[in-house]
């Protein structure tokens, strides 16, 4: 990309020629200016601009972010230039995924700054795309050569995805309509690297529909011949003309969806579906892995074609033995780091991903949400494992002594430096630095941080010379740190650096499904450590956990468990210190032994069953389940029927 070629695209006249002239001293060439859509289009097509500035109000009646969709599709890199602070539109424009932002009125060295990261983070970008490639394809081919059916071999293939394109349901099929056939085959994500293979077989059973019905309900279905990403919204659409869709998507609760058509020989045409149960999973950057993996993935449906066990020819289904998972492999690569709901398996995806590069890493998260954990996941899952892993709690450090800390300083450079100091970026040298609550940095030496990323190198305090460094930074706060540099305590351009990649934590109340686990491995560590033998934690207890908003969120469930196992009687845990919200709790006797977790099903079941007895099954109206469980009836009927409840398992 020529850093040079710039296209401006702005309708205020005097603006537009002032930024002209900014980008020109700046070492750029302006290739043009358009102050609406259609001229900006053209410009493009004509002058193929490495980068753009876009206003997001124009002239006429698309708008800059309309223009930033096409944009991403075409791979080509711009940031914003805009007043506009309306809450909404900036939304809108975050999510077009734009690399920089410039607030007007604006300074020279703002849009200079900003342009220098945008660039800095669109290389960055582009090599990672690269290196994800070439990691992709030795994994298809491996996959390609291993002795295995095609459903796990696809089902291998889908898991090497995960880690780019999320989902928890990914499906193959021929999109050509054949009311006869079947040609399709599903995963089901239960785990970080566990899967359920929903063949025909497995989807007639759980849909209880018969193949004809299937094969009908997607011969109704319109065929996709581009990729197309679905949020929420749009997919509800999509639903009215898509019934198998509609039938898998509301089975799993599935709420954003990406289409990838894959043609072979130009005529017969594969979709890959990809559904995640976020409402908005999927963005114009998917379109682009698209693009980039679609070679590949015609590659394996190609091999998969010629071989007559393929699984998508109907003719074979019936004979197929029912396949459950393919047991999950030991966790290892995120041994500790306890939990499996969709948005901690999203994280670890991320992990996988960023971790073998040395682009810097931002974690955000409230407080007691794993950043440290996932931090260190991240430089022992990289090719620095071996080296130093440096942590820096910034918060922790009086601001006089952070400079010397993290730097390093001379014999004599101040009163009291009796002895030369290794500061802490010099001791990670080679390895990885983790920067702790960064966002309580003070500001000075925010620039110095600033230096050491961008040019890679640091002077000891009263040092007369530079050392260079190789040194991979992750930072981590529960700031906002948006916020904080909106109110001036954080600079833009250190922000911008920091996040090359962003991974945000979720907090616990968000992922509740994670906390039987969670409490069950803690109160495991803390039997051990106090030598108690508490069997297990009882249902009220778990109940109460999952109602609670945990502001301090694991290090506070921790805490809590570690003070229920040193102060219980008994050997069960049936009392913890939480304040609830006035909720009614359901008392029930059960206890969920140490070994033996319950899926979150079981316990939703359990959970239901035990409300239904106490209404004397009563579902609707005062009195009834529904009102107890504070769900509106339907939800509560759809919920039982889904977990197979009848109302005479309750007498
Ligand atoms: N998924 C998890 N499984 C098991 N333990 C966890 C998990 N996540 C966090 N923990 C534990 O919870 C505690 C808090 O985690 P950690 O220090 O990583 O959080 P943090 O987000 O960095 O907190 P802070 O912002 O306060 O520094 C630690 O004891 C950690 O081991």
């Amino acid at each position: 990309m020529s850093k040079k070629s710039i296209l401006i695209v702005e309708d205020e006249f005097i603006i537009a020629d002032v930024l002209g002239e900014i980008l020109q001293r700046g070492g750029y060439e302006v290739c043009g200016i358009a102050d609406n859509f259609s001229e900006a289009i053209e410009l493009i097509e004509k002058h193929q601009p490495g980068f753009v500035v876009v206003d997001i109000y124009l002239k006429g009646k698309k708008t800059g972010i309309d223009l930033a969709n096409i944009l991403s599709e075409k791979n080509i890199p711009f940031i914003y230039i805009s007043a506009n602070s309306n809450q909404r539109v900036l939304e809108a424009a975050k999510k077009t995924n734009p690399y920089g932002f410039v607030v007007k009125p604006f300074r020279e060295k703002d849009v200079l700054i900003a342009l220098d990261i945008a660039l800095y983070r669109y290389e960055n970008n582009r090599e990672n795309g690269l290196h994800q490639n070439a990691i992709l394809q030795k994994k298809i081919a491996n996959i390609l050569e291993m002795v295995l059916d095609w459903e796990h071999k696809l089902m291998l293939v889908g898991q090497a995805l995960q880690p780019y394109i999320p989902f928890e349901y990914m499906s193959v099929g021929l999109s050509i309509a054949n009311p006869d056939k079947f040609n399709e085959i599903g995963f089901l994500r239960l785990g970080f690297e566990e899967y359920q293979i929903i063949g025909a077989k497995e989807l007639t059973m759980i849909s209880k529909l018969k193949l004809a019905e299937l094969a009908a309900l997607k011969a109704k279905q319109t065929i996709a011949n581009i990729a197309t990403w679905y949020d929420e919204t749009e997919l509800n659409l999509l639903f009215k003309d898509a019934p198998l869709k509609a039938l898998i998507g509301r089975m799993y609760d599935l709420r954003s969806h990406l289409i990838i058509p894959v043609s072979i020989n130009g005529d017969i045409t594969f979709e890959c579906n990809f559904y995640s149960r976020r409402p908005d999973a999927y963005n114009a950057d998917h379109l682009i892995l698209a693009d980039r993996f679609k070679p590949l993935l015609q590659s394996f449906i190609k091999r998969m074609m010629v071989d007559e066990n393929n699984p998508l020819d109907t003719s074979l289904i019936d004979n197929l033995a029912i396949k459950q998972n393919i047991p999950a492999p030991a966790p290892s690569f995120f041994e500790g780091i306890i939990g499996s709901s969709h948005l901690l398996l999203n994280v670890f995806d991320q992990i996988i991903q960023v971790a073998p590069h040395n682009s810097s890493v931002l974690i955000l998260g409230e407080s007691g949400t794993g950043k440290e954990k996932i931090a260190d996941r991240i430089h022992h899952l990289s090719p620095r494992k071996l080296k130093p892993f440096i942590k820096v709690n910034c918060a922790a450090l009086p601001s006089t002594l952070i400079d010397s800390e993290l730097f390093g300083h001379e014999k004599g450079s101040f009163t009291g430096a009796y002895e030369r100091k290794i500061g802490k970026f010099e001791l990670a040298n080679t390895g990885t630095i983790f920067l702790d609550e960064i966002g309580e940095i003070p500001l000075e030496l925010q620039v110095k941080l600033l230096r050491v990323l961008q040019e890679r190198e640091i002077e000891r305090i009263g040092g007369r010379t530079t050392i260079k460094t190789d040194v991979r930074v992750i930072a981590a706060t529960n700031r906002n740190l948006e916020k904080e540099v909106a109110e001036g305590r954080f600079r833009l351009d250190l922000y911008y650096r920091l996040n090359v990649i962003l991974i945000t934590m979720p907090p616990l109340r968000e992922r509740k499904e994670d906390i039987p686990a969670l409490a069950t491995y803690f109160l495991n560590i803390y039997n051990r450590k106090v030598g108690r033998t508490i069997r297990g934690i009882s249902d009220v207890v778990l109940e109460n956990m999952k109602q609670y908003n945990w502001p301090g969120n694991i290090r506070e469930l921790e805490n809590l468990i570690e003070r229920g196992v040193l102060l219980s009687k008994e050997d069960v845990l049936n009392h913890i210190d939480i304040a609830l919200p006035d909720i009614p709790v359901i008392d029930q006797p059960a206890i969920i032994e140490n070994k033996e977790i319950r899926t979150m099903s079981e316990n939703e079941r359990a959970h239901i069953i035990a409300a239904l007895k106490r209404c004397n099954g009563k579902i609707w109206g005062e009195g009834g389940a529904a009102d107890l469980l504070n769900l509106p009836p339907t939800t509560l009927n759809s919920k039982m029927k889904k977990l197979g409840i009848k109302k005479d398992y309750i007498f």
